[in-house]
């Protein structure tokens, strides 16, 4: 029997057995090379704690507030695609480990479970996310569904206009499964295609025989032609916050601003988009520095250690979100396994607070942390 997981990278190697190939690599895998995905968390190596001592911590408070919502920990669920590929329950025992944490999970609009049943399976603080679609009326649906079934934020996820190049997902012609949250738009368009481990609905429409059949669903329904004018049309249709997902630059920020988000989430999407796009970590405090506190600034990519999230508050982030690490949680022990991998980042952010002398999140600084930048400044 494989030992018992000691911290989240160990998570990985039990995703990989548990799962099929085709989906283990679909979790797994980033752009083309796979360059950003390599540095997404090789960036946060090259940063250093600056740890204060002689500072009473016997008392560590990790809560914050995300959008005016208490939560436990600046850990956040992020959206990610399809959970029934990685356990039968599917996005519903995601939701509930969040809820157990009392932290937010944001749900992926390409989940398999629907929007309504993630709503009833817990209470926990939920935000939706989606892409726009070339049918706007989808979309309008999507978000009204999530508003009236309580959840808090709409995230528009704003870096994929095309899906990008993934390679593994084309040489194993990776398809997706049913994808509840459409079946009234969609119905026609798929069919049913057995398989060895599930039924699938593919899509058909479009199924291509030599690449993957995300790609070619992506680029028939998401609208490529979306630019910042249409977030007004988003903002018209809902009464709820709307964040973007996908900025990584500080003229984006600007303009984000301009537009009247409510929050910024920094992401190169867990560099599965475009390759060579920076690191997150590198780019946050950019960001940060460009939306002076007018809201709220996220941050995802690359998290697997209570110090990376530390330095992501440090640079300036709110909280912090975890994509592949729930997914691997989630494939190796269902519920309790994303339990634990929050468990294990919580403890370890406690811990890394205590040894840096920083008893509760406010204290995190800026000056906690130094960057590769900042020490090769200062040797010259
Ligand atoms: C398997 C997988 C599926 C994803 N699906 C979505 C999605 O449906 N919508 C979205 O906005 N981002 C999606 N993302 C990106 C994540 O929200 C997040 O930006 C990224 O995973 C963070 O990096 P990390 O995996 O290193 O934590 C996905 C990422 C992965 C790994
Ligand atoms: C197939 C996708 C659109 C879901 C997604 O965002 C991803 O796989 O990164």
């Amino acid at each position: 029997m494989a030992a018992e997981p000691v911290n989240v990278n160990e998570f990985e190697e039990l995703a990989r057995l548990a799962l099929p190939k085709m989906y283990y690599d679909y979790y797994r895998g980033g752009a083309e090379d796979q360059r950003t995905l390599k540095e997404n968390m090789e960036a946060f190596q090259r940063i250093t704690i600056r740890p204060r001592v002689l500072i009473d911590v016997s008392r560590i408070d990790l809560s914050t507030t995300v959008l005016g919502y208490k939560i436990s920990a600046p850990i956040m669920i992020a959206p990610t695609a399809m959970h029934k590929l990685a356990h039968p329950e599917g996005e519903v025992a995601t939701a509930r480990a969040a809820a157990a944490h009392n932290t937010i999970m944001v749900l992926s609009y390409m989940s398999t479970c629907t929007i309504e049943e993630v709503a009833s399976s817990c209470n926990a603080v939920r935000f939706f996310q989606i892409y726009m679609y070339k049918r706007r009326d989808i979309t309008a649906n999507l978000v009204q569904r999530a508003e009236r079934c309580g959840y808090k934020a709409i995230v528009l996820t704003v870096d994929t206009p095309r899906l990008g190049r993934r390679e593994a997902d084309i040489k194993n012609k990776m398809i997706a499964p049913q994808l509840k949250n459409f079946e009234a738009s969609y119905q026609l368009k798929f069919h049913l295609c057995h398989r060895k481990h599930a039924i699938f609905i593919q899509y058909v429409e479009l199924l291509q025989d030599d690449g993957s059949n995300l790609e070619a669903f992506a680029k028939d329904t998401f609208d490529a032609s979306l630019s910042w004018k249409d977030i007004g049309w988003l903002r018209s249709i809902t009464n709820l916050p709307v964040l973007i997902k996908g900025v990584v630059t500080h003229e984006d920020a600007i303009k984000a601003i301009e537009v009247g988000v409510d929050g910024i989430v920094v992401s190169n999407h867990g560099a599965r988009q475009l390759d060579y796009a920076p690191a997150t970590i590198s780019v946050l405090e950019e960001v940060v520095d460009a939306v002076k506190g007018k809201v709220p600034v996220l941050f995802d990519g690359g998290i697997r250690r209570g110090t990376d999230v530390f330095k992501a508050l440090a640079l300036g982030a709110q909280a912090v979100l975890i994509g592949r690490p729930a997914v691997y949680g989630l494939a190796a022990k269902g519920e309790y396994g994303v339990k634990t991998v929050i468990e294990m980042l919580k403890n370890e952010l406690e811990l890394t607070m205590a040894l840096s002398g920083c008893p509760a999140l406010k204290d995190i600084s800026r000056n906690h942390v130094r960057t590769q930048h900042e020490r090769r400044h200062s040797m010259l």
